[in-house]
């Protein structure tokens, strides 16, 4: 569960992002976060992984609670959360494979079940084929798809995606968004930013809109909206 009290943030710079934000996804929910550019939706989310802290309020993801986590558990709490980017983010002298296999290593994980687990989540993504291509190889929905494998390496029970279709042609978007819903119906909560009106008016799941810093809208099986 996600949950979020009274959350406020202010940029360093005096920029204040989020102007108080009340709210609860419960496990297995799809979540669409939309609003305006610079409304909000990324430092909401960042918040979510602790790539932000917020300037007050609470927040408790999985029972962990953000606000009091010291800093060396932050690595712990990245372990149940798989994260997705617009830009993919892969190392680019890693292999598919070894880009995947990262996430385990570096938890110590045995090489056998390693190699498992990355063949197994890459047949999920169906690059099974493409394990020992290198990223500039492959298109940017193959990309998107190992970082989605990757994402989801460790089984993760939360997934926060920024943008993930921002750089995909519209057929693969589709593609990535069937994806995100077969991870979704094995039980993975997905909280996805996005600009993808169409998307968002077709694929029907709960909106939560950000209008300046704010949660304006937030509903069942909610519609995109009248943002660009
Ligand atoms: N690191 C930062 N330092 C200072 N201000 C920031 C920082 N990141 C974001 N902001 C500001 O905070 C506000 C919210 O930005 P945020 O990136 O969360 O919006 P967004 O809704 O995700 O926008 P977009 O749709 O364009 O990605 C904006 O005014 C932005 O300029």
């Amino acid at each position: 569960m996600i949950e979020m009290s009274e959350v406020y943030k202010t940029y360093p710079n005096g920029v204040l992002a989020i102007n108080g934000i009340d709210i609860v996804i419960n496990p297995g929910e799809f979540v669409y976060v939309v609003g305006p550019s610079g409304a909000g939706k990324s430092t909401f989310i960042k918040m979510m992984y602790r790539e932000e802290k917020p300037s007050s309020g609470k927040i408790i993801i999985n029972g962990i609670d953000l606000s009091t986590l010291k800093e060396s558990k932050v690595p712990l709490l990245r372990r149940s959360i798989g994260v997705v980017f617009q830009d993919f983010k892969l190392l680019p002298k890693l292999t598919v494979f070894e880009n995947v296999a990262f996430a385990l290593e570096v938890i110590g994980e045995n090489p056998r079940n390693i190699r498992k687990r990355v063949l197994d989540v890459l047949d999920l993504v169906q690059l099974k084929h493409k394990a020992r291509f290198f990223p500039n190889e492959l298109s940017g929905g193959e990309q998107q798809r190992v970082s989605i494998a990757r994402s989801i390496v460790n089984n993760p029970s939360v997934m926060i995606a920024d943008e993930p279709t921002g750089n995909l042609d519209p057929d693969t978007s589709w593609e990535i968004m069937h994806l995100f819903e077969e991870i979704n119906n094995r039980g993975t909560t997905i909280v996805m930013a996005t600009h993808n009106k169409e998307i968002v008016n077709t694929l029907k799941k709960r909106v939560i809109a950000v209008e300046d810093g704010k949660i304006v809208r937030d509903e069942a099986r909610g519609e995109y909206g009248i943002y660009d």
